[in-house]
Parts: C-alpha cells; structure tokens; sequence
C-alpha cells in the first residue's frame, strides 16, 4: 500500500482527497492535518466518512509525521507548500500541491499575483504542471506535482485541440466562465453566504484574476507562442461545478472539428467530448474526476465556441490530484476515480 499524507484536510479539497481515496485500493492515509481541529476524529467532523477511517484524526501539521508517507498533498491555501515541500522531497516524500504555489514557472510573476513573495524559487524547475492530458509522461517521473487550478483546467482542456492545430487566432480568446460557490474553499466568507450567492449571479476579477497567468502559460505552451486571452469568472447559485464558455475566431479551413476534438482526447479516461450539438451540464460531472466538452460551430460561421463542464473539487482538484498520484506510482490511472457523476 502507498501511505498518504494530507495537509489542510479539513477544507473542501482536503475532504474530497479522502472520499475519493477510500475506494482507492492501493492507498491508506497515513496523517491528515489541521491546526484548528487537532485531536478530532475525521469522521466526526465528516459524517460521510463514518465507517472510512475510523482510526483516523487529524494532527498538526509535522514534517516528521508526513515524511514517513511516501506523497503527501497540500490541500493548503497559497505559501504554506512553499515552505514544506523542500523538506519532504529531501527526505524522499513526494508532494502533489492543490495550491497554485508551483503552478507558475515565473517566480515575479507568481509573486505579482499572490501578492507576496515566493517562498520556494529553487523548486520551480522540478515542478511539473500536473495536467496529464498534456503532461502525462513527466507526471511518471515527477517527484513534485503543481495540480492545475479549477479554471485553467476546463479551458485549457476546451482549448487545446483548436491552438495545438493552429485553428484559431490566439491573439483573441475568450473564456466566460461560472464556478460554484466551494470553488472559494470552506472558510466563513460574506460572498459564500446562503444569502449573498444564491438566487443571484456576479462576475469578478474581470480585470485581471489570478488564473489569467496560469491558463495564458498553458495555452501559449499549446500554440507555440504568447496567447492573449479575455478571462472573466463568474459566481454561480451552485455548489460544485465549473462551466466554461470559449470562443476562438478561425483563421481558415476548419475541417471537422467534432473529429478534431474526439482524435484528440480518444485516449483520456477523464475527457468525454459529448455528441455534436450537446450541451453538457455541470451535473452530469458532480463528483465525477470528469470533464465533458462539446463543440459548436454557430451558423457555420467563423466562430468556434466550446463548452466545458467539470466538478471543481473533483477534476478541477482533487480527482485530478489522485490521477497525478496514480502515474508517479505507476497504478491504474483510473484507481479511485472510476464512479460516475450523482444525478440528479
Ligand atoms: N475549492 C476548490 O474548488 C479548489 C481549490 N483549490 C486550491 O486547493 C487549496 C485548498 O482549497 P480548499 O480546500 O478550497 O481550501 P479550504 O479553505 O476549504 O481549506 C484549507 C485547509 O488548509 C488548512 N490550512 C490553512 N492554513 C494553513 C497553514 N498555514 N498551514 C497548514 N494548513 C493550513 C486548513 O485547516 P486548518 O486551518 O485547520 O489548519 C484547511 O484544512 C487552495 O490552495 C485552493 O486554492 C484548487 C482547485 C479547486
Ligand atoms: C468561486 C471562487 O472563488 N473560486 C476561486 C478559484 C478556485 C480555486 O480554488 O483556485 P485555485 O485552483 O487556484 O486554487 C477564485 O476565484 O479564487
């Protein structure tokens, strides 16, 4: 068995890690940690987890502890994996970080979006971007995963077969998207309030959000060259669930994109490109470590417009952390993640 250590599990993303991991069959859960709830049982601040891990409570955080894991995830607000990982990689533990803190490969420019300097610049060129639809190989070896973000999972995945074709203009994309309300984490927030998000609707950070980066890295990685991009998040009356909406302009011939697009992910066990003309919905992924597309043409005209569905905990976070999890280690990718979406 493969013991796992997690940081930061009393959070959405760190909850979420042990639902999914105890249908895993390879992996226990070694130490999970949380400076407010210390010495309380998993389960019983989880009653879902009840029968699970009945052994389990959460601990501070201790590098001792976690370094006797053989990986340990952050499910961390930004910094905290910056200051730990280094130690654990030394003493052989390898990390896989929910947090942005590795995502960029430009110290300034993570420090420029996360307002504080960054903690762990001698890490970076061994950080892999753990998007296995593109980086799969690297992820086999990595010993350092940087888990994309919600956002720039689902329009990087809506994005990709067009720029690495070399479709459309990647001076001017665009991506509309929604997220649900756990996509801001389980700290008490005015935003997050029954009363304040429900019945209504806003976009936010339309003038730069710090996904913007992150998404324009991987896209210009897809199409050889910068992208620029137009990113506007929006908050929705939901709980989980991202919807991407992206437009790209043609430049010429298209072809058959629907073929385009299932040649493209024909291979990925996490990438459903639904029938043409579909319209996936958040729901048909709620807990599922699952991204669905569809792509449409409107009016045969010269824009192209992909929709992206996916569950911001699941690939949009921790589903993603498992698959990241399954290729070090060399298990199934699909141990662990294999259950479908709870409809309705
Ligand atoms: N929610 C989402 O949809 C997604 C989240 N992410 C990212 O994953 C990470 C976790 O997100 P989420 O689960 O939503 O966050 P939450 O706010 O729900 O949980 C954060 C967790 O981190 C712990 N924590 C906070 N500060 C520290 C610290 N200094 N040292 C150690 N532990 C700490 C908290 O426990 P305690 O304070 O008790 O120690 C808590 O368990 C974030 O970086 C987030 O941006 C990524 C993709 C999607
Ligand atoms: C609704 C909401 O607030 N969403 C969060 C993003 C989700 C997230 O967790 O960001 P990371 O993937 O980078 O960690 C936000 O906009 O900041």
């Amino acid at each position: 068995m493969i013991k796992v250590g997690i940081v930061g599990g009393t959070g959405y993303t760190g909850v979420e890690l042990l639902r999914l991991l105890a249908r895993h069959p390879d992996v226990e859960v070694e130490a999970i940690t949380s400076r407010s709830e210390a010495g309380m049982a998993v389960s019983e601040l989880y009653p879902n987890l009840r029968g699970h891990y009945d052994d389990l409570a959460f601990s501070e955080p201790d590098a001792d502890r976690l370094s006797r894991c053989d990986a340990v995830f952050f499910a961390t607000p930004h910094g905290v994996a910056h200051a730990l990982a280094g130690e654990l990689l030394e003493r052989g533990t390898r990390v896989i970080d929910l947090s942005a803190d590795f995502r960029l490969r430009d110290p300034d420019e993570w420090a420029q979006w996360y307002g504080q300097p960054h903690g762990a610049p001698a890490l970076l060129d061994e950080a892999v971007y753990g998007l296995p639809e593109v980086n799969r190989e690297r992820i086999r070896h990595a010993r350092l995963i940087a888990v994309p973000g919600c956002y720039p999972t689902a329009v990087q995945l809506g994005l990709l077969p067009l720029l690495e074709a070399g479709l459309i203009d990647a001076d001017q994309l665009i991506a509309d998207c929604k997220s649900g309300v756990t996509g801001a984490g389980r700290g008490a927030k005015v935003p997050s309030l029954l009363a304040e998000a429900s019945e209504s609707m806003k976009a936010y950070g339309a003038s730069g959000h710090r996904h913007l980066p992150e998404i324009r890295q991987g896209l210009g990685d897809a199409a050889g060259s910068p992208v620029g991009l137009t990113f506007v998040p929006h908050l929705t009356p939901m709980i989980r669930g991202i919807h991407a909406t992206l437009y790209g302009r043609l430049t010429g011939d298209a072809g058959d994109l629907q073929a385009l697009f299932e040649r493209r992910f024909a291979a990925e066990p996490f990438v459903d490109v639904m029938p043409a003309g579909s319209h996936p919905e958040t729901r048909s992924v709620k807990g599922a470590n699952l991204c669905r597309l569809a792509v449409h043409r409107p009016g045969d005209g010269d824009t192209v417009v992909v929709l992206a569905v996916i569950d911001n905990l699941v690939k949009g976070a921790s589903g993603q952390a498992v698959h990241n999890l399954n290729l070090m280690f060399g298990l199934d990718e699909t141990a662990g993640l294999d259950a479908p979406a709870i409809m309705p």
